[in-house]
């Protein structure tokens, strides 16, 4: 049996940051990894999804070249074969660079397997057995797959199944209306297919306000893809040639027809096959490994982090889940999870940020406050860019006039948007980031207008 003072199960975005603080501290450690280095984010989710944005971005302003004076010579084609070759040389230079740190790293032994516990303290992996007295889960999550009717027999594609093909689908059906669905139903109408999204919500992005909403949906519409709401994907249909979504929508059950499907709706922890009952840890409903504010299990000596703990969904959260947790250990700093606001982006373009509580959020809380709105049409950037979809949107406390929450969906406003993230985590008060002068043109440069220019929120 092989001891170590850790054991790490997963190289995606925690485990990798962690393994560099332990073996710093003069930790030995062992880290497991089963699949692919990096994990989602660099090989499915955030790299290679955002280089696609990228790609469908060039094809969208080429199209509009005219808008701009320019005069295009030929219409725009995409090469596909081209667009995949551009993300695998991305992802698989991002892959390497975490293995390579991972590989030089002291103390830090790799074993490539996949990690299944037979005690609170020791894992097989393969043949071999390790033990340690501090054990970090960071075993992520995969794309839902419900159990509909007709699952078993439909070719349906995932958010990483889907980064394969190197050819366009004329008719793509996005089941869900969630972070995966809309940035890839945007990316491929911008390449040229026919897209529908089917959410069974009411709206859009359901968790964020009415009105961001009510404008993602605008400005995806604007672009020719078709949008589904109150309509509950509830069967898949092939009949030897075409596929279908069996709906049932407001308007009763139908079917939509597509040449493929893309399932988008959630995502499910990779819990079940780590032997968790051999360490007596209990999953929720969801399969999530309940943590406390400093991300302990009921276990002691394990800890869960990044997407299996249930506590974020995003890299950043799973990046900041091993700084609280290295600092608890190694920092004498006694972080809690719970002390961070919540932020994330939707790739969308424009992109939509968000950061700390929403408007609905802020009216639940029912005390007195002041919200503040600017179109994208009188943000002289945006203007400037011919990009003047969506709004900024801050929201005060009337009282203590600290910032509660902001929402930027408009050009540059993932970048924006960090202004009142630093100055919420610094408390600064609105009259100071008013006063700061910032850099014209820009979007963040409206920031202290729309504070300037505050109402009571009724
Ligand atoms: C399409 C898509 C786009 C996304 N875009 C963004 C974005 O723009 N911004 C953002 O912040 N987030 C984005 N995300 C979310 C982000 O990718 C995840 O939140 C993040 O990768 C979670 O990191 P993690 O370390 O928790 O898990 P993962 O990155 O999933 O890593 C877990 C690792 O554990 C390994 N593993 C699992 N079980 C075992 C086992 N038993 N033994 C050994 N190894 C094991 C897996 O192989 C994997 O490598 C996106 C996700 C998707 C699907
Ligand atoms: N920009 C980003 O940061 C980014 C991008 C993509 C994914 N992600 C991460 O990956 C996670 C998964 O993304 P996702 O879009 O798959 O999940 P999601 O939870 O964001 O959205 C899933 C959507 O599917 C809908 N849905 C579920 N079942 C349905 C049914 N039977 N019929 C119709 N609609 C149905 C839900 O109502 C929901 O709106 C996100 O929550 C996020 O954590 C992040």
């Amino acid at each position: 049996m092989a001891a170590y003072d850790a054991i790490i199960v997963g190289a995606g975005q925690a485990g990798p940051a962690l393994a560099g603080r332990l073996t710093a501290a003069g930790w030995t450690v062992a880290l497991v990894e089963r699949k692919l280095f990096g994990g989602t984010c660099v090989n499915t989710g955030c790299t290679p999804t955002k280089a696609l944005v990228a790609s469908a971005y060039a094809a969208h302003l080429n199209r509009r070249a005219e808008d701009f004076g320019v005069v295009p010579s030929i219409a725009v084609m995409m090469d596909m074969r081209r667009v995949r070759q551009r993300i695998e040389a991305i992802v698989t230079e991002s892959r390497e660079g975490v293995q390579q740190c991972l590989r030089q790293m002291e103390r830090c032994t790799i074993y490539q397997g996949a990690a299944r516990f037979v005690s609170p303290s020791q894992l097989r992996v393969g043949d071999e057995l390790l033990t340690a007295p501090h054990i970090f889960l960071n075993v992520g999550s995969r794309p839902a797959i419900p159990n509909l009717p007709g699952i078993d027999t439909v070719p349906y594609l995932t958010s990483s199944t889907i980064l394969a093909l190197d050819s366009l689908p004329p008719k793509l059906a996005v089941v869900g209306g969630g972070y995966a669905g809309l940035e890839f139903a945007q990316i491929y109408r911008r390449f040229g297919s026919e897209v529908t999204v089917i959410e069974r919500a009411a709206r859009l992005v359901a968790d964020e306000d009415e009105d961001v909403s009510n404008a993602v949906q605008g400005i995806l519409e604007a672009e020719g893809i078709e949008v589904r709401l109150n309509a509950d994907c509830i069967s898949l249909r092939f009949d030897g040639e075409d596929v279908s979504v069996g709906v049932n929508s407001i308007d009763g059950e139908l079917e939509v027809p597509a040449s493929h499907i893309l399932l988008a709706m959630g995502r499910t922890p990779n819990t079940d096959d780590l032997g968790l009952e051999a360490a007596g840890i209990a999953v929720d409903e969801h399969g999530y490994i309940p943590v406390d504010d400093q991300l302990q299990t009921a276990v002691p000596g394990i800890w869960a982090l990044g997407d299996c703990n249930g506590r974020g969904g995003f890299t950043h959260t799973a990046c900041n889940d091993a700084e609280v947790v290295a600092a608890n250990l190694l920092d004498n700093d006694a972080r809690n999870v719970s002390d961070r606001i919540p932020a994330h982006a939707l790739y969308i373009d424009p992109p939509l940020a968000q950061v700390g509580m929403t408007e609905r959020q802020v009216r639940q809380r029912g005390r007195a406050a002041l919200i503040g709105i600017r179109p994208m049409t009188k943000v002289s950037r945006a203007i400037e860019k011919s990009e003047t979809h969506g709004f900024i949107k801050l929201l005060v406390d009337a009282e203590s006039k600290e910032i509660l929450g902001a929402s930027i969906l408009g050009t540059g406003g993932d970048e924006a948007i960090h202004c009142i993230l630093t100055a919420m985590y610094s408390g600064m008060p609105t009259s100071l980031l008013q006063r700061a002068m910032h850099i014209h043109p820009t979007v963040a440069e409206l920031i202290p207008t729309v504070l300037g220019n505050l109402k009571p929120l009724v």
